[in-house]
């Protein structure tokens, strides 16, 4: 019988990943094994994987390890990697709490962008610290179609091109990414996001994510959709010296975004695990060529 690789499934208002229990960072995670594993019919079906390892043992995390000792490293669907997953980090807290590694309260956990702090809610909810948005500016044209709209252009690690719209229907089927001009804006690639209003400080967002298609949620972009919203408001932080708290409805949920006056934002939301199970290593193996 040949070996099994444990395996768990969770997701954070719908954006949903395959999770993979490594501590030693033994798994031999390829590009094509990370697209096999999140395939929804040939493989186990995610938007992304979160690799669970301690970051002494990986070495994008190793100078991370004396501040948190897990690294969330993270794939989009298509196995390409991204600097941050927003509700990847939260289900990422939600796995270490199941599997008994940390318990409810405040926890440190190592991404590609940086340590961020994770409260666990004894109400189920889980926040995470984003950190700081980056606006880098310039102009921003988003296209479906025949139309096209202004967009802003929003780091939160990864980086964002946020579009308001008059109706979600407009930015179509979302199965190819939308064009983004120019395209020296983002020469790794980009997360677009469409987004209409829903009432006093509360948007709803659709989001075609780099790398992984258009998904029920992002938690990076939703953030980046609360700053972007927050700049058109005139309700910037830094400028009002007030937080601006905006409510986020994404196809898989509801998610709350704050940023305060120093600019560090915070999110919160649901974070769920749904199944455990084991991979057949061969598969995997084969799949990983
Ligand atoms: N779903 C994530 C974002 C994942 C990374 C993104 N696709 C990228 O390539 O930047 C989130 O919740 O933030």
């Amino acid at each position: 019988m040949s070996t099994r690789i444990a395996f768990l499934k969770g997701h954070g208002t719908e954006n949903d990943f395959v999770i993979l229990p490594d501590p030693g960072n033994d798994l031999d995670l390829t590009p094509a094994a990370v697209a096999a594993l999140c395939d929804r019919r040939a493989g186990i079906g995610g938007d992304g994987v979160l690799h669970v390892v301690r970051s002494a043992a990986h070495p994008d995390a190793v100078a991370m390890a004396a501040a948190a000792e897990w690294f969330m490293d993270y794939r989009n669907g298509d196995g390409s990697v991204a600097e941050m997953c927003g509700n990847g980090v939260r289900v990422f807290a939600r796995y270490l709490q199941h599997a008994g590694h940390v318990a409810e309260g405040d926890l440190a956990i190592a991404t590609r962008g940086g340590v961020k702090t994770v409260h666990i809610a004894k109400d189920g909810d889980v926040t995470v610290g984003m950190g700081r948005a980056r606006l880098p500016g310039g102009d921003v044209t988003v296209s479906v179609g025949e139309r096209s709209w202004p967009a802003r252009n929003v780091n939160m690690g990864n980086p964002h091109a946020v579009a308001f719209v008059s109706d979600l229907a407009h930015a179509g089927s979302l199965l190819d990414p939308p064009p983004v001009a120019p395209a020296g804006a983002y020469p790794d690639g980009v997360n677009v996001e469409f987004v209409v209003d829903r009432g006093p400080r509360h948007v709803a967002m659709r989001v075609h994510e780099r790398g992984s298609g258009e998904t029920r949620s992002c938690g990076t972009g939703a953030c980046a959709v609360a700053v972007a919203a927050a700049r058109r408001d005139a309700a910037d932080p830094a400028v009002t010296g007030t937080p601006a708290t905006y409510t986020v409805d994404v196809p898989g949920g509801r998610l709350v975004i704050t940023e305060r006056p120093d600019g560090e934002i915070e999110m919160t939301g649901p974070a769920v695990i749904v199944a455990e199970g084991e991979i057949d290593a061969e598969w995997l193996e084969s799949a990983a060529r």
